[in-house]
């Protein structure tokens, strides 16, 4: 039997959405209706079921929900014209891009010319910045780190733990994922670290941590032994292994598992995300939060 106190993303994904659902019920009847924009380049099946999912979930919370569908072929200026368009259009308030975008693509130009208050991703180096000073009335904060975040304070909360003072270790220097989870963080008062491939002894880095987090996408890299008894561990990896047997059509099965040896280090750690079923689940309910968030902030005073 695990030891670890168990993170459940999907109920708290569903909590969370429940609160944008409603909150939206009240902008609405202010007369603002959020709007969100989602664009995917391309025919990846994992994209094609997350975009879909973010649909779902943004008509789910009664938002106004738009979905562009690309050609891999498209040409990238094109796809900065679409951008313009729905940084112009008063109905949308948040504009998702799909990554990745194929590799013909210039992302980071793509991301950089979405306007920053519709940045939902938070992806964009104004909304980096606004996280980086700590000014949180105006940042965008990404999805995964925003929604990690979240299942922190519930661990906290469970094992009667404060995140001020605490050792946190952050595997992983990502602009989407390690390095904003490393400034939210800092931001709750934690003593952090980001480790990384070069680190030296990274398992020992990692035993340190009362709050571990990974974010490596290196499948169950994160063994028990790096684990400091009772740490809450954060596993952000979502890697595809190969299972056993065949699936209905013949072809070989996969697997979801994390960076982190979920049942090794449950038996270590005071509480643990699993995967699936973790972390992911959280990425899409904060989208909508900051959709929402976007809205509010566009509405005019007294709306
Ligand atoms: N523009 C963006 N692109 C990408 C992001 C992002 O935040 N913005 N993140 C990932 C993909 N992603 C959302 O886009 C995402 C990943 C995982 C999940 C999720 O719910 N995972 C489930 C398992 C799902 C499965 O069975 O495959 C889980 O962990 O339980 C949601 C969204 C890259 N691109």
């Amino acid at each position: 039997m695990t030891k670890a106190y168990l993170l459940d993303g999907k109920a708290i994904a569903e909590e969370t959405l429940g609160r944008v659902a409603r909150e939206t019920a009240a902008l609405r009847a202010r007369g603002v209706t959020p709007g969100l924009a989602t664009v995917l380049v391309g025919e990846d099946p994992a994209s094609q079921s997350y975009v879909a999912s973010k649909g779902k979930a943004a008509r789910a919370c009664g938002f106004h929900s738009v979905q562009h569908t690309l050609p891999t072929t498209t040409d990238e200026l094109d796809l900065l014209a679409l951008v313009e368009s729905l940084n112009a259009d008063p109905t949308i308030h948040g504009i998702l891009v799909q990554l990745p975008l194929p590799k013909t693509m210039n992302a980071a130009r793509v991301l950089e010319l979405i306007d920053p208050r519709k940045d939902v991703d938070g992806f964009h180096p104004v909304n980096v910045g606004l996280l980086s000073v700590g000014e949180m009335d105006r940042a965008i904060v990404p999805c995964t780190p925003a929604g990690s975040m979240i299942m922190l304070d519930k661990a906290c909360a469970a094992l009667g733990r404060t995140l001020a003072g605490a050792e946190a270790v952050v595997i992983g220097r990502s602009n989407i994922v390690g390095k904003p989870m490393a400034q939210l963080l800092l931001q709750r008062h934690c003593t952090v670290t980001i480790a990384h491939s070069r680190t030296r002894d990274l398992a020992a880095v990692a035993r340190r941590a009362d709050v571990l987090v990974a974010a490596v996408g290196q499948p169950e890299m994160v063994r028990g032994d790096w684990v400091k008894p009772g740490a809450i561990v954060i596993d952000v990896g979502i890697n595809r292994v190969a299972g056993e047997g065949l699936d209905a059509s013949g072809k070989p099965k996969t697997r979801l598992v994390g960076d982190v040896a979920y049942a090794e280090a449950a038996e270590v750690a005071g509480a643990i995300t699993p995967v699936p079923g973790g972390v992911g689940r959280m990425t899409v309910a904060m989208l909508m939060a900051n959709t929402l968030e976007a809205a509010r902030r566009a509405a005019p005073a007294g709306e």
